[in-house]
């Protein structure tokens, strides 16, 4: 199985419920490792530009205003299979149809609000954490 990397975010409502541990907890015991991270208060620019391909969704100024209405945790993750065991980890896009045990089932309630972003592919991921991450940023796990 390939070594992969992929970006999480622990959204806005997530952080306020102060959870940031508890999240990374899971990653951490599925075995991803944390090679870049930091916390972010996004811009209006910087979460439209993230979410660019939702921008003719009716939902998108509500998405919006949602990423900028308090800080993040961005963070690059890396480990075998990463983006599909990230998005495990996650649970369904809407928290009511998220499987037990996932992070959108126990820490979200609604769609709008739902605890964590994880890229869907291999190669938004590379994209999603260049959106974030300079080279210098992110470390290889080298011990
Ligand atoms: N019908 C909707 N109503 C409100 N917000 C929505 C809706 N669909 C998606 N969103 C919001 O837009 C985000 C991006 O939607 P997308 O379809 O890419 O879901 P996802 O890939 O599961 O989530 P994410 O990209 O955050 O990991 C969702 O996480 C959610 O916050």
């Amino acid at each position: 199985m390939a070594l992969e990397r992929t970006l999480s975010i622990i959204k806005p409502d997530a952080v306020a419920k102060n959870v940031i541990g508890a999240i990374v907890n899971r990653f951490e015991t599925a075995g991803l490792r944390i090679v870049g991270q930091k916390m972010m208060h996004l811009s209006k620019e910087q979460a439209e530009g993230f979410y660019a391909e939702h921008k003719e969704r009716p939902f998108f100024a509500a998405l919006v205003e949602f990423m900028t209405s308090g800080p993040i945790v961005v963070m690059a993750l890396e480990g075998e299979d990463a983006v599909r065991k990230n998005r495990e980890i996650m649970g369904a896009t809407n928290p009511q149809e998220a499987a037990a045990g996932t992070l959108r089932a126990d820490f979200a309630e609604t769609i709008d609000e739902n605890a964590v972003h994880g890229s869907d592919a291999v190669e938004s991921a590379a994209r999603e954490i260049a959106y974030f991450f300079s080279d210098e940023e992110v470390c290889a796990r080298t011990r």
